[in-house]
């Protein structure tokens, strides 16, 4: 299923965290919301996991607006790993990791073999299937992360929303996680801080600055120094990856050699109001 994020617009107290905002993500592709803090990445996820209501424009997935889904319909189709997730209770890792199918069936209904058979798989393919009987609020930063892919990838959603997917992560498996994600084929729309990775793991890539999409296309057309400059106030240098050839970023200091500030936009228009 693709998704379609159309006129797109959140609008809090006056300020416009997403303006305006148009995405595409064709079905099968992995494609990368980046920006600098604060500039609208998270709100524009939660929009298409059904956690915000717009204030205008629409989100549709598979052709339907998201809000014309009932919850659990929307649940079976996008599965989401937002930046924060707070868990109050210790259910166990194999426990959390169940909890993602319940949108495939009734209020009542016990989870079947094939239930569990998803859940395993769901643990194995991240690499925490050792921990499926650990409480969930004993495990480390990293492998709470990987528990919650686990659980994402076990709701067998039709498209993935990842917020920040590498968090807390070692670089073995961001790099495991991201490759996962392109492999298994499914529509995903990912967050990324680290513009590499995003190179490395993105079709396409779409940077926000004050909510509004500045630049897209792939990440050969969309990171050059003008743009990490002008969008991040940073200094970059391009490199091809020895390897794979995709371009790589690397930074120098916020500053110029005299000691005056980049060229470079601001990174939030706090004064936009609607
Ligand atoms: N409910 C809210 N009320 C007021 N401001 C909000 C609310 N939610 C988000 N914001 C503000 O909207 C802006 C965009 O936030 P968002 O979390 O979408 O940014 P982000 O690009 O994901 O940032 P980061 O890279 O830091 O995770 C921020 O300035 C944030 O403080």
């Amino acid at each position: 299923m693709d998704i379609l994020a159309e006129d797109l617009t959140v609008t809090v107290a006056g300020r416009r965290l997403v303006d305006d905002l148009r995405l595409r993500v064709p079905e099968g592709a992995v494609v990368g919301l980046v920006g600098p803090n604060g500039c609208g990445k998270s709100t524009t996820l939660r929009c298409v996991y059904r956690a915000l209501r717009p204030s205008a424009g629409v989100v549709r997935i598979g052709g339907d607006d998201v809000w014309a889904l009932s919850a659990r319909d929307s649940a079976r189709r996008v599965a989401a790993l937002p930046q924060e997730q707070h868990m109050e209770f210790d259910f166990t890792a194999a426990e959390v990791v169940a909890m993602a199918r319940s949108p495939h069936k009734g209020a009542f209904e016990r989870d079947t073999e094939a239930d569990h058979e998803f859940c395993v798989r769901a643990l194995r393919q991240v690499g925490v299937a050792h921990l499926a009987e650990r409480g969930y609020l004993t495990l480390s930063g990293g492998e709470r992360q990987r528990v919650l892919v686990a659980r994402a990838l076990a709701q067998q959603p039709k498209v993935l929303v990842l917020d920040e997917p590498t968090n807390h992560l070692d670089i073995r498996y961001q790099l495991e996680i991201l490759a996962l994600v392109r492999e298994i084929g499914v529509t995903a729309l990912v967050a990324l801080h680290d513009l590499n990775l995003a190179a490395a793991t993105c079709d396409v890539l779409y940077v926000l600055d004050g909510g509004r999409v500045v630049a897209e296309g792939t990440p050969r057309e969309v990171l050059t120094p003008e743009l990490i400059a002008a969008t991040f106030g940073v200094r970059a240098h391009l490199v091809p990856h020895p390897v794979s050839g995709a371009p790589q970023l690397l930074y120098s200091t916020a500053v110029e050699p005299d000691g005056t500030a980049p060229k470079g936009s601001p990174r939030c228009r706090d004064d936009v109001t609607s």
